[in-house]
């Protein structure tokens, strides 16, 4: 994790002069512990507002990421042009809405075009855009473009399903609904056969 004070989003360093050491952001978890009605000096909470702080941290930490430490050279010359597909990459996240998590999966697949990436930077891609707050559809759209630009391929296309806490723990209270968003780009979208190619596989149990 880079040190706080910075910010990136999409690779892009921004300042972030506002951003908090854990223990003054643990306060702000005092305060709302104290607003709930809750004593935040009683036994069980004591240690509470800084877990909190440090759980939070971590689940937000992708907007400190950038991709080419996370890549870290791992890209391999190949002459392979087939598609590349990891499947059932699990995901969790948190919805910018209600700081509720949204937990599924996630299946990526790209066109090499000369190189190939390291399998585990996949998944280290689709966790540096779900560790912070979204919604799906932006999730899913940032790590399509991010394998782009980190793999330059013919296509990279994602599908990610996921369950929303905010819909099944409080709202509308529904339990069996997914949501599921796909992102196409290359030729995934202009090519019908690689596309369906793709949601052959992904269906595949
Ligand atoms: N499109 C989209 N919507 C989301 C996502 N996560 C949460 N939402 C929705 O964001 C909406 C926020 O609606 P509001 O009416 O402002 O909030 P609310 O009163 O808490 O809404 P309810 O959840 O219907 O009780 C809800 O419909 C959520 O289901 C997401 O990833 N994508
Ligand atoms: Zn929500």
């Amino acid at each position: 994790m880079k040190p706080l004070g910075q910010i990136t989003r999409d690779g892009a360093a921004n300042a972030s002069p506002r951003l908090m050491s854990v223990e003054a952001l643990a306060e702000h978890y005092r305060a709302m512990l104290t607003g709930l009605g809750e004593n935040p000096e009683r036994e069980g909470l004591k240690g509470t507002p800084l877990r909190a702080a440090k759980a939070m941290q971590y689940l937000t930490q992708g907007y400190h990421q950038s991709l080419d430490e996370l890549v870290n050279g791992a890209l391999f010359a190949s002459s392979s042009d087939e598609m590349v597909l990891v499947k059932d990459i699990e995901l969790y996240s948190l919805c910018e809405h209600h700081l509720l998590p949204i937990i599924g999966k996630c299946h990526v697949a790209y066109l090499p075009n000369g190189k190939v990436l390291g399998l585990s930077k996949v998944a280290r891609i689709v966790d540096m855009f779900a560790r912070r707050l979204q919604i799906q559809e932006s999730m899913t759209r940032e790590i399509a473009q991010a394998i782009m630009d980190v793999t330059q391929a013919r296509g990279v296309a994602v599908v990610a399903e996921a369950r929303h806490m905010c819909m099944m723990m409080r709202g509308v209270e529904k339990q069996n609904s997914s949501m599921v968003t796909s992102v196409m780009l290359g030729a995934f979208r202009e090519d019908a056969r690689t596309r369906s190619e793709f949601m052959e596989l992904i269906r595949r149990g």
